[in-house]
């Protein structure tokens, strides 16, 4: 998660769209849907969406499958603790993330998480050389009804990224079939995260100010609590709205952009009650390559390029205290991303 600067305007409230037109062939509704999302996305960061399609009961038992997990004690939790997948897949414990030692209690995000993915074999190519991200989820064997009802609502909420991406693209003015390539076999992360009833407030934040690593994140909340930085530095409210998601640009998007989306900070106060909220970050394929479109340079490309499974993975190894034990011990070199790039280029990158 990148360096907090305040970017797009000074906003005070964030818009709700109603992206059912995207569903139809309606080329000129679908455009007037494309440019609200082009407003959203270039002053603020974040939408709500409506007219999404995923059916209310679906929403309402992958919170109840999440509670029944979380209920677990936690020694049954950690038989699936994420330092034990290749594939960082997993529980993840209170205190297990942070850019701090995790020693104060004060500072360490109140939060504890269930991350999965894409489903893949074991003898997946990808996840045999080595792509962290890609691979075998970690389910509760347990609790069979998590892996299904879970996963029914990866793959639905994976198929509205698609059609995000197809509301982005025309919103940048792209074809809107522009990113259908890059999606493959994205590393598109969902998490399940619980943040506990803390009446006594002992940590300052649920999760403290972030970006998010990927193009953008689908996201669904139980209670109010989440906070958005505008451009005067602000924090604004972004509460739960019924039937709605939340939608927030990440630093892949703004890079691909040259900042025309922003990614905006955001991060989630204590409140005293009990919240669950369940981002799926919306990446794309592992080896591509992330630097600004020439259409939106104008000959100065503010950002630099790098691959995006390799990016997803130097940020997560800066966080995640598995992983910094991995690296500290030199059990993990830091990867396999940036010196990459151009052997995994993608077409469209031009060759220096
Ligand atoms: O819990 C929320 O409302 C937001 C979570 C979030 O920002 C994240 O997991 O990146
Ligand atoms: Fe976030």
């Amino acid at each position: 998660m990148s360096e907090i600067e305040t970017k797009g305007t000074a906003f005070t409230h964030i818009p709700v769209i109603d992206i059912a037109p995207l569903f139809s062939d309606d080329e000129a509704a679908k455009r007037k849907v494309a440019a609200e999302m082009a407003e959203a996305a270039s002053n603020v960061g974040f939408l709500y969406v409506k007219g999404h399609g995923i059916p209310a009961e679906m929403i309402a038992t992958l919170e109840a499958r999440a509670a029944e997990f979380f209920a677990l004690p936690l020694d049954r939790k950690m038989e699936r603790y994420i330092g034990k997948s290749r594939a960082h897949r997993g529980y993840v414990p209170t205190g297990e993330e942070g850019f701090y030692d995790g020693a104060d209690p004060k500072k360490t995000d109140k939060k504890e998480a269930f991350d999965l993915s894409v489903e893949l074999p074991e003898d997946d190519p990808d996840h045999v050389i080595g792509y962290r991200m890609l691979g075998p989820n970690q389910w509760p064997a347990e609790l069979p009804q998590m892996s299904r009802d879970v996963y029914a609502y990866y793959e639905a909420a994976m198929a509205l990224g698609h059609t995000i991406f197809r509301g982005f693209a025309l919103a940048l003015g792209l074809d809107e079939n522009y990113f259908e390539a890059l999606l493959t076999k994205p590393p598109s992360q969902l998490r399940l995260v619980h943040y506990p009833a803390d009446p006594a407030r002992v940590a300052d934040w649920g999760i403290s100010a972030h970006t998010d690593y990927e193009c953008f994140t689908i996201l669904h909340v139980t209670a109010p609590g989440l906070e958005v930085m505008n451009a005067e530095g602000r924090w604004i409210d972004a509460p739960p709205v019924k039937d709605a998601f939340v939608i927030n640009i990440g630093d892949m998007l703004e890079a691909l952009t040259n900042g025309r989306f922003i990614a905006t900070p955001h991060r989630v106060r204590n409140v005293p009650d009990e919240r669950y909220s369940f981002p799926l970050f919306c990446a794309l394929d592992y080896d591509t390559v992330i630097e600004p479109l020439p259409q939106f340079t104008d000959g100065d490309a503010r950002y630099p390029s790098y691959v995006a499974g390799g990016h997803l993975v130097t940020q997560t190894m800066r966080t995640f205290s598995y992983l910094k034990k991995l690296v500290a011990s030199g059990a993990l070199a830091l990867p396999e991303s940036e010196n990459h790039a151009t052997a995994f280029g993608r077409k469209e990158r031009e060759p220096a």
